[in-house]
């Protein structure tokens, strides 16, 4: 049982199916997922290629839709909202961390925290941040990941662990509700991973709410609660271990 039983769920996903229908194909990708995740908590989930791990993760950020099932996040349902009110909602509660860092070496590093919260104030959201709260914000994130020093390198200056963190800091500048991990280490050596799996660890003791979808059955180990994807329905390891 998670740890966080006694918090306020973050998100909750029920009976969430997604079908993609090509001319003469019609994939069942997600057979009915319930998921509920709780403020604090730590979750993992493995699976084998092709179970489904990217089309749940795509549905929980919100880049993509479920064909059927609801979707809460904090008490909100966000099933049937358009695309700008999902954008608007993405940019204010997800938080990705991507295998490939996914940073711009055009811009500095610092610049690349910031991005979005510039994108969310050019957002007509209504509240508008200042220069100096955006400022704070990019420098507490990136005090959170060990990179302050680092703030007016490009990107492509840095190591693939310091890429990383920055694309740790970018997630989590906007105060999310919670960080979405795909395959966090998988372009880092074992040195590196270790280190980012240290921090995301650090992170969730200081409160952060994080869902890390990875092959590696060492790192899943850092989670509270594991899951398995097997052909497009959840299995918790508690239920794989009673099955076995
Ligand atoms: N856009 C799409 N159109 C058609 N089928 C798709 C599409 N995206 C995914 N699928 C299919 O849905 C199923 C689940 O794919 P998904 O990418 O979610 O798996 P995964 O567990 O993330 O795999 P991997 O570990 O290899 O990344 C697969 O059978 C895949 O071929």
């Amino acid at each position: 049982m998670s740890q966080a039983n006694q918090a306020q769920i973050c998100l909750q996903l029920a009976n969430i199916t997604k079908v993609f229908r090509t001319q003469e194909l019609e994939t069942h990708a997600l057979r009915g997922v319930d998921l509920t995740i709780y403020q604090g908590d730590f979750i993992s989930i493995s699976g084998p290629s092709g179970c489904g791990k990217s089309s749940l993760l795509a549905i929980m950020g919100l880049l993509d839709t479920a064909s059927s099932g609801s979707y809460l996040i904090d008490n909100r349902d966000v099933s049937q909202l358009g695309v700008d009110a999902r954008a608007e909602i993405r940019n204010r509660k997800v938080g990705f961390i991507f295998q490939s860092f996914n940073l711009i070496d055009e811009i500095s590093v610092y610049e690349n925290v910031a991005l979005p919260l510039r994108y969310r104030e050019a957002d007509a959201s209504g509240k508008m941040l200042r220069e100096a709260e955006i400022d704070q914000a990019v420098r507490h994130a990136l005090q959170q990941v060990d990179m302050a020093h680092r703030g007016g390198h490009k990107p492509n200056q840095l190591s693939g662990g310091q890429q990383q963190r920055v694309a740790i800091a970018r997630a989590l500048v906007g105060s999310p509700a919670i960080l979405l991990v795909d395959e966090p280490t998988g372009n880092l050596d074992s040195k590196n991973g270790d280190a980012v799996m240290a921090l995301l660890k650090d992170l969730n003791r200081a409160g952060t709410t994080i869902c890390m979808v990875t092959h590696d059955a060492r790192y899943a180990e850092f989670a509270h609660t594991r899951y398995y994807l097997l052909d497009g329905e959840m299995v918790s390891e508690h239920a794989l271990a009673e099955a076995s």
